[in-house]
């Protein structure tokens, strides 16, 4: 496709968020579900709990009998019987008797009080069944009893379609008597860096040659964001390498992700292999760092190329490809928290580009993470911001105390 002229970040945003339809969801099992989204409500099987159960290790009684049972006017119950939790044993509870009973067993149907342990005379602990017990505390009716179906009930909604499952939802689930939910997939990104420089981290160096950081920071920011990363690493600058490697990765993932050679430089491989495709557009946008970028299909996947200078390419992550991949896997809110903050400092921003600088906040002010600018080359000062500042594209001179927008993605 032929370049575009120049497109906000907005406009960008709202192109990518489009191309990215939610993931069709599948049954899962609970022990995989977590940190996905549900695609339908969960409604309760049973009631939770499911039967009256005791909330002490005590005894079961009829509340008649101990209503004015004191320390200086005991009364001590017959024990009928046993009911560990997990028993289904529903013993008669006749008057002046008692059951021992433990926390989660289900209450005899004709106990109406549970007596907790220490407000009798039998010890705590393991210990034989004894003949009798002497209760020395006033009890009443329904004392220490959770009744089937305080938490939910059969048929309640426990969850509705869009939550995100934590550990919390996820027990809600179990409870409610499911082992599976239906739930969007985590989605699969490749995550591809081209550029004949790029080694390995860890690579003794020669003339020329610099560390792929990017695959790492995008393949952790997919993982922080919610999706599985399948990091490819570094192609060279080769045409026909570059687009085996992408073939071979449209066949597995749910989106693709490169950096790198989009610019107008003479090996722009990414460009030279996809601008011919119809299906990828390359556009500058309006936004500093981050202004060439390519976005659409490849063999039906969602495509991202990112500019290759690091901070250009987690910039872009985080306005496109973030809010993208959570809207595959079915979150509605698929932003990051934007908060009003004041420039700390004074700095310079490009006339006609959105800025995103990257800020560290300092007391209730952002002041740039590092003192040594805003270049989009400079990676391990990016480690140090917490956010970035959104400089409109009409102010080219943030003065001290200006309050700005401030993405954050700490
Ligand atoms: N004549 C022009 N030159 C450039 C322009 C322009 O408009 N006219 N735009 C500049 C801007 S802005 C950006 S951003 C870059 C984008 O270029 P590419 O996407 O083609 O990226 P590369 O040239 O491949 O690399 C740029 C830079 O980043 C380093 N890099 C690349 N990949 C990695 C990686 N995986 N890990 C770490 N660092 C990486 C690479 O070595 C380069 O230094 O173009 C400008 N040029
Ligand atoms: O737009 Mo480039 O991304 O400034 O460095």
């Amino acid at each position: 496709m032929a370049t575009a002229p120049l497109r906000t970040l907005t406009e960008h945003h709202a192109i990518a968020l489009e191309l990215c339809e939610p993931l069709t969801a599948r049954l899962t099992p609970l022990a995989e579900a977590y940190g996905l989204v549900l695609a339908a409500e969960v409604l309760a099987g049973t009631d939770t709990p499911p039967f009256d159960n005791s909330a002490m290790d005590g005894f079961a009684v009829r509340h008649i009998d101990v209503e004015h049972a004191t320390p200086d006017a005991p009364v001590t119950l017959t024990v009928v019987g046993d009911v560990p939790a997990g028993s289904d044993e529903d013993p008669a509870v006749p008057a002046h008797s008692a059951v021992r009973i433990m926390t989660g067993a289900p209450v005899p149907t004709h106990a109406t009080a549970i007596v907790p342990v220490e407000h009798t005379d039998v010890p705590s602990g393991p210990g034989a069944l004894p003949e009798t017990v002497t209760v020395h505390h006033a009890t009443v009716l329904g004392a220490h009893v959770r009744r089937a179906g305080e938490d939910v009930q059969a048929g309640d909604v426990v969850l509705t379609a869009g939550t995100r499952l934590t550990a919390r939802a996820i027990a809600a689930v179990a409870s409610a008597g499911s082992a599976v939910v239906a739930a969007h997939p985590r989605p699969r990104v490749g995550i591809l860096s081209t550029g004949s420089e790029l080694v390995a981290p860890g690579t003794p160096l020669r003339r020329g040659q610099i560390p792929d950081s990017n695959s790492y920071l995008l393949a952790a920011a997919v993982e922080e964001a919610g999706g599985t990363a399948v990091r490819v690493g570094a192609v060279t600058d080769d045409v026909a390498s570059f687009a085996a490697a992408l073939t071979d990765l449209a066949a597995t993932v749910d989106m693709i992700v490169t950096t790198g050679g989009v610019s107008v430089g003479a090996f722009d491989v990414v460009r030279e292999v996809l601008e011919s495709s119809e299906t990828v557009e390359f556009v500058p946008v309006a936004m500093q760092p981050g202004k060439p970028q390519g976005l659409g299909t490849w063999q039906g996947v969602p495509i991202f190329t990112l500019p290759g200078n690091p901070v250009s390419a987690f910039v872009s992550f985080e306005a496109f490809v973030r809010p993208g991949l959570r809207r595959m896997a079915g979150h509605t809110d698929t932003e990051r928290p934007v908060l009003v903050r004041a420039a700390g400092v004074a700095w310079h921003s490009p006339a006609g580009r959105e800025q995103l600088m990257p800020v560290r906040f300092v007391d209730d002010t952002v002041v740039p993470a590092t003192g040594r600018g805003s270049g989009s080359h400079l990676v391990a000062s990016l480690a140090l911001a917490d956010g970035f500042a959104i400089v409109p594209a009409d102010v080219t001179e943030v003065a001290e105390g200006d309050e700005l927008r401030v993405m954050v993605v700490s």
